[in-house]
């Protein structure tokens, strides 16, 4: 498919923002999650884990009580007030038909700041209300519920048979960039470029390793918040970086053998590293 085109190492080396000697937590970014529940409390740790093994300032997880715990437990580092940040990452580990209405309300006032966003799983029926520039990132079955939520007459099947064709379709229609998971990454912008990202190996098919490319999308955002805030059409290339970045950590972690979702997010500063040595 000629109007596809495949994504570099280079490229994704372009997006790690090293941190100056004038820097500070706060000039590095700050991510705001809203994700797990109690539901899937893990896919909050996932999602912590893969943000802060990016790299950026400071992380505020302000998701569910119990979820929280967890990611205190792993990572003392992560602040649970409220307060300013550069950009959100929501819905992994949650589910929209059991959404409450303290939620509700809280990711509203989240996406209403018009700050970058990266919409995953939960969250994905909320792409209407974001007042910034949008990345969705669903895989095959969660693309299909959303364009049939919205009168098209799709299945996974017919996703997974022309995944690229779906992901420019998606995001012609819901007007946000579109990061479609699966063996290979398709980032889509409306009316735009169509990115393909190699997404590692089969062993990164593992429960969490998507919760795991939310965090990695979200720290890239915090990071680069300014920029995309003024030139959106960057949007689908921090995507495209984030796909890259994390299939090459799951290609570290695994070495042709069988990792877990954490491994994934443990190999990031070495595939970090590399990427920069490659620079
Ligand atoms: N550790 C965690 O907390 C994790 C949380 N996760 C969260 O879990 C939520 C649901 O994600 P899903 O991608 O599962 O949601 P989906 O609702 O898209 O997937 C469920 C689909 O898979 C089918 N299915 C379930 N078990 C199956 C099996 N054994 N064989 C074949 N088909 C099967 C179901 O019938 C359903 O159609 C999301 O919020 C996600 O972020 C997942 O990321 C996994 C890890
Ligand atoms: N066959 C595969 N080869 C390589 N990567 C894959 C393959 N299947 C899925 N992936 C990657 O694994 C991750 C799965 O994400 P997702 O479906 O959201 O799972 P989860 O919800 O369990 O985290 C995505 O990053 C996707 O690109």
């Amino acid at each position: 498919m000629s109007d596809w085109r495949d994504w570099t190492a280079a490229e994704t080396a372009a997006w790690i923002r090293v941190p100056e000697s004038g820097d500070d937590k706060y000039s590095r970014g700050v991510l705001g999650m809203l994700t797990g529940s109690a539901e899937y409390p893990g896919a909050a740790v996932l999602g912590v884990e893969g943000a802060a093994r990016t790299g950026l300032g400071m992380i505020r997880y302000l998701g569910d009580e119990r979820a929280a715990d967890f990611v205190l437990h792993r990572r003392p580092e992560i602040v649970t007030g409220a307060g300013r940040v550069q950009a959100w990452l929501a819905g992994s580990g949650m589910d929209s038909s059991t959404r409450s209405g303290g939620l509700a309300e809280q990711l509203g006032a989240a996406l209403a700041e018009g700050l970058p966003t990266v919409l995953d799983a939960g969250a994905l029926d909320l792409v209407d209300r974001a007042a910034g520039p949008v990345v969705i990132t669903p895989h095959f079955g969660e693309l299909a519920r959303l364009l049939s939520a919205r009168g098209d007459e799709v299945e996974k099947s017919d996703i997974a048979e022309l995944p690229a064709q779906w992901a420019r379709a998606a995001a012609d229609r819901l007007g946000v960039v579109v990061l479609l998971k699966g063996s290979t990454t398709y980032v889509a912008a409306p009316r735009g470029e169509g990115i393909r990202v190699a997404a590692g190996p089969a062993w990164v098919a593992t429960a969490g390793a998507g919760d795991v490319l939310g965090g990695v999308l979200g720290a890239l955002l915090a990071s680069h918040s300014e920029r995309v805030l003024a030139e959106p059409s960057v949007l689908a290339e921090v995507a495209a970086a984030a796909a890259h970045l994390h299939g090459r950590a799951g290609e570290l972690a695994s070495s042709g053998g069988p990792i877990v979702a954490l491994d994934l997010a443990e190999a990031l500063p070495a595939a970090i590293r590399e990427l920069l040595a490659g620079a």
